[in-house]
């Protein structure tokens, strides 16, 4: 331990120098809660007990042994790994991950007694809120690749009450937890081979997002977000949620624009777009994950996207109005060990962007942009790491990679035997 604080002490010293304040760097951090998605553990299956496939453009490939088959085994693997992340976060629900199923109600007509197990288990935890996004996929009602913006009224009737009842859940779950739940829209609805009308899907989808929003519902209880995409697989050919339809949507209706950042074409980073929004809108949400060809999931990596992501977000001091949310799903590894990984790399992302040195900025002012990305790459080789260490011992955890040894304990007791 005394390595870890004589360690920190040094980049302490060696940061003032280049005029950053390491210990206040550590305590934006401590202040950034991260909303982690629960259905990393899951599989994205979801609890209706009613064997549903996984649909809607999204695939989970792998069957690595662990996977939660009901709401307690995910809280239980939740449980797990929030304990091996440094700082308060939130949970982020999908609108099926049920904790029990009622008679006769389907998503159209749940209420917080089907999540009500979720809300108890927040409430005894220190979470800073939960997060609830409605699930239009994997259920009969996504006909032909479409739910919000089918032909058929009745199916976007069976949607749009979906959507209607998060809501709803979402602000029994503010009330009691006392943080706004952020309801995040994404509609699958797309199609494979190139439509002859794309837009009467994109008039319907329209028309039912607004009756989705149609009760008021103060943003002191909800945050509205909705999250485009640019393709899903068996959805090649069109999204009917596309990002322009989805920008221009949010700010009309002053609804918050979701950044999903497998969501854009591979050259496309989304880091680049958040001043640009910041221009003229107040919220943002971030899916932070990390495509791959064709897969927009796979679990983050401190990557040049993941470090530029959170430099953006951070840098110009309107990381209040950023929520920052994981998405992606692995099957292939431990899922304790992929939110666990997935999360620090993004805390240490942000922690880079914090203890960026000014020197950058002020050679640009002068119109040196020679000097600029010298200082640029001269910042690379700081010593981050001793701070992030150090920001793990404050919280009582393991540095480096000291957090397998829980993960695989509980793997071996309690994952192995799931079947
Ligand atoms: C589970 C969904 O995939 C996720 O919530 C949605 O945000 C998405 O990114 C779909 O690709
Ligand atoms: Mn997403």
């Amino acid at each position: 331990m005394a390595r870890i604080e004589k360690c920190y002490e040094l980049a302490r010293e060696i940061y003032a120098e280049h005029q950053v304040d390491v210990d206040a760097a550590v305590a934006r951090l401590e202040k950034v809660p991260v909303s982690i998605h629960a259905w990393q553990g899951d599989d994205v299956t979801g609890f209706e007990n009613t064997s549903h496939a996984l649909t809607g453009g999204c695939q989970v490939t792998g069957s690595y042994p662990g996977r939660a088959r009901t709401a307690d085994e995910l809280r239980d693997d939740l449980d797990a790994a929030l304990k091996l992340i440094p700082g308060r976060h939130r949970v982020n629900l999908q609108g099926h991950q049920v904790d029990k199923m009622l008679p006769g109600v389907d998503r159209d007509g749940f209420t917080l007694e089907n999540f009500s197990g979720w809300l108890d288990w927040a409430a005894a935890r220190n979470l800073t809120g939960l997060d609830l996004a409605p699930a239009f996929y994997s259920h009969p009602n996504l006909k032909d690749g479409l739910s919000l913006s089918h032909p058929d009224a009745g199916i976007r009737r069976f949607w749009i009450d979906h959507g209607r009842a998060c809501r709803k859940i979402g602000a029994d779950f503010a009330k009691k937890l006392g943080s706004a739940c952020i309801c995040n829209f994404w509609a699958p609805d797309g199609f494979k081979d190139t439509p002859s009308d794309r837009l009467a899907p994109r008039r319907r989808l329209l028309a039912s997002l607004d009756e989705c929003f149609a009760e008021k519902i103060s943003g002191d209880l909800v945050r509205d977000a909705i999250e485009s995409k640019l393709f899903g697989i068996g959805a090649e050919s069109c999204t009917v949620g596309s990002h322009e339809f989805c920008m221009l949507y949010a700010m009309r209706k002053k609804k918050m624009l979701c950044f999903d950042s497998g969501h854009f074409h591979p050259t496309e980073s989304i880091a680049d777009k958040l001043s640009a929004i910041f221009c003229m809108m107040d919220e943002i949400l971030l899916h932070v994950s990390r495509g791959v060809h064709w897969d927009s999931d796979h679990v983050t990596v401190l990557n040049d996207e993941l470090l530029s992501i959170a430099r953006e977000a951070a840098v110009y001091g309107y990381l209040d109005k950023v929520h920052l949310a994981l998405d992606y799903f692995d099957a292939s590894i431990n899922r304790i060990a992929a939110w666990v990984i997935g999360c620090r790399d993004l805390q240490k992302a942000l922690l880079i962007a914090f203890l960026e040195p000014p020197r950058a900025c002020q050679l640009e002012k002068q119109g040196d942009f020679t000097g600029r990305l010298a200082a640029q790459e001269d910042a690379k080789s700081l010593p981050w790491g001793a701070v992030w260490d150090y920001f793990c011992y404050r919280h009582d955890l393991p540095a480096g990679m000291g957090f397998m040894d829980e993960i695989r304990a509980y793997e071996k007791k309690i994952m192995e035997i799931r079947k």
